[in-house]
């Protein structure tokens, strides 16, 4: 596996992928890998000949006072990983090479809608950050497929309308949260938590799966749902952010005929926000 940490070089390979005829595949992350990263590369590989990684941690979706200096930053490891999982190339930029002109003279992408509310309303700037980054390594690798985590269900969601919207000729895959044995998302962040901490940390996914339950049981009652489940986090020892049940398109609040619901769920655990999500159909 070759990695590069200039446009320059990223460019030169991936204009030899493009003479041979291979078909690019993308995994954008921030980095710190684990399972729920590989399994995006793994997917990767059966849409495409090559699969481009890219490790960059995007100061642009970070809010003041967020985890921008404390992300973990493991790229050594992350090498390693990727090595045994067969990736191609893996695109690790400074930010110097991404945002040359520094993040205020940037331009910039804003989805609207599917950005507002839930983390759009916890994090302001976030998802046009991300989108903003996404477009761009778009722009650099020129992947023919994309792929991304359901964990980061909004995420996954504006990507997709910011692709439809620009008619950015990129396929976009969605894969399935991979979780820990007890339930809990993998995520980066989950290596902030205290041994006490991690242990409480699966009521986030217990509690998403009882309200879904409760929902293919046939309640409509979502307000009450919504009001019973971030009671519970609190007694669980959370502090929620946010605990939605949505229209799993829109991601606006479910109306009662929706089939396809989303239950959208954000809460810190001392200063670690955690995020999971569950959709169900009935
Ligand atoms: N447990 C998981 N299962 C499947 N995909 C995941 C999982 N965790 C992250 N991803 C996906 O990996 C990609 C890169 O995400 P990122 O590097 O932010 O990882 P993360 O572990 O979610 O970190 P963070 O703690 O910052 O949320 C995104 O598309 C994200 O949805
Ligand atoms: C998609 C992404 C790599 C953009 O910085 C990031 O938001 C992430 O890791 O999910
Ligand atoms: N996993 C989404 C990246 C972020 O939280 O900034």
């Amino acid at each position: 596996m070759r990695t590069v940490h200039t446009l320059k070089e990223l460019r030169a390979i991936i204009r030899s992928y493009r003479t041979q005829g291979k078909r690019v595949g993308l995994v954008p992350t921030m980095g710190n890998l684990h399972e729920g990263h590989l399994a995006l590369v793994r997917r990767a590989h059966e849409a495409a000949d090559v699969v481009v990684t890219s490790i960059f941690v995007n100061p642009m979706q970070f809010g003041a006072g967020e985890d921008l200096d404390a992300y973990p930053r493991t790229l050594a490891d992350d090498q390693r990983k990727l090595e045994a999982e067969g990736n191609t190339l893996l695109f690790a930029p400074p930010i110097s090479e991404v945002y040359p002109d520094g993040l205020a003279r940037q331009t910039r992408v804003i989805v609207p809608e599917v950005s507002e509310g839930h983390c759009g309303a916890s994090r302001p700037g976030h998802f046009e950050g991300v989108a903003t980054v996404v477009s761009m390594l778009f722009n650099m690798v020129q992947p023919d497929v994309a792929v991304f985590g359901e964990k980061d269900y909004q995420q996954l969601a504006v990507i997709r309308k910011m692709v439809r919207d620009l008619f950015i000729p990129v396929d976009v895959i969605g894969l399935p949260t991979i979780r820990d044995e007890d339930g809990l998302a993998m995520s980066s962040r989950n290596g902030y938590l205290s041994a006490a901490e991690r242990k409480k940390a699966p009521a986030l996914h217990r509690l998403l799966s009882e309200t879904g339950a409760a929902l293919l049981g046939g309640s409509d009652d979502y307000a009450g749902l919504e009001t019973a489940a971030r009671e519970a986090l609190t007694a669980e020892g959370f502090r929620p952010d946010y605990f939605n049940i949505v229209n799993s398109l829109t991601l606006k609040p479910a109306s009662p005929g929706d089939r396809q619901l989303t239950l959208l769920a954000a809460a810190f655990l001392g200063t670690t926000r955690l995020i999971d999500n569950l959709s169900i159909e009935r």
